[in-house]
């Protein structure tokens, strides 16, 4: 066997596959943890006689913009729920969607990473973000975290992100995004993207085998 042969066997074992990886980037806040249910079950604890917004009467991705509609007031009563110590901690999971991102991660050729904002105020939300992954999906997941005020910065095939309108420096960015529904953004113009309802039926699981086929 010359020299030549046997370099390119040893590539062919080392890159087997000539299929490309697909790399998803899956969001925390309202795709992964509930976000605006626990905002809405904290605000009533806290502010018991005051105005609130149910759940299906959300209509924009900031609580705080619809907040400041009922009373001025309102506004910062909102942003204290979730600038408090504690708030990103303890979180509670949308259902399935830790059980599907470890599934995901275990497909062939996919590479899964999670990719989200922080606040602003960052002094508890940067710690608790990382802190709930590691509880929730395990210390090797740590090292696929992403935080980023700006995601089209980051490159991917797909970012699974219940915001309905993501932008940043990149336009456009690299990825696809796949709408993870949410109160608000029930009515938006899709503008080609496709929508993921729940983690809950194996409809995730199609829409990664379909962008396989088109990268
Ligand atoms: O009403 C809200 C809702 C969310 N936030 C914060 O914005 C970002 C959104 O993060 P994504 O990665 O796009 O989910 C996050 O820091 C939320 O905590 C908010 O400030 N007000
Ligand atoms: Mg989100």
């Amino acid at each position: 066997m010359s020299t030549r042969t046997r370099k390119s066997t040893h590539a062919h074992r080392t890159f087997g596959s000539s299929q490309k990886r697909l790399r998803v980037l899956v969001d925390m806040d309202q795709v992964l943890c509930d976000f605006e249910g626990s905002f809405l079950v904290k605000y009533r604890e806290k502010y018991p006689e005051e105005p609130f917004i149910p759940l299906e009467e959300r209509n924009t991705f900031y609580i705080a913009d619809q907040y400041a509609k009922l009373e001025p007031d309102m506004q910062d009563k909102a942003r204290d729920i979730w600038n408090a110590e504690g708030f990103f901690l303890n979180l509670p999971e949308i259902k399935g969607g830790c059980q599907a991102l470890t599934e995901m991660s275990q497909m062939e050729d996919v590479d899964v990473f999670i990719c989200t904002s922080p606040l602003t105020f960052y002094k508890y939300c940067l710690q608790e973000k990382f802190k709930w992954v590691e509880d929730h999906l395990g210390p090797d997941w740590i090292s696929r975290l992403v935080i980023t005020k700006d995601k089209t910065m980051v490159h991917g095939d797909v970012l699974i992100d219940d915001k309905p309108r993501i932008r940043g420096v990149r336009d456009p960015p690299s990825w696809k995004q796949v709408l993870f529904t949410a109160p608000y953004n029930q009515k938006v113009d899709l503008r080609g993207r496709q929508r993921l309802n729940t983690w809950t039926d194996d409809c995730w699981r199609d829409i990664i085998e379909d962008f396989k086929k088109r990268i």
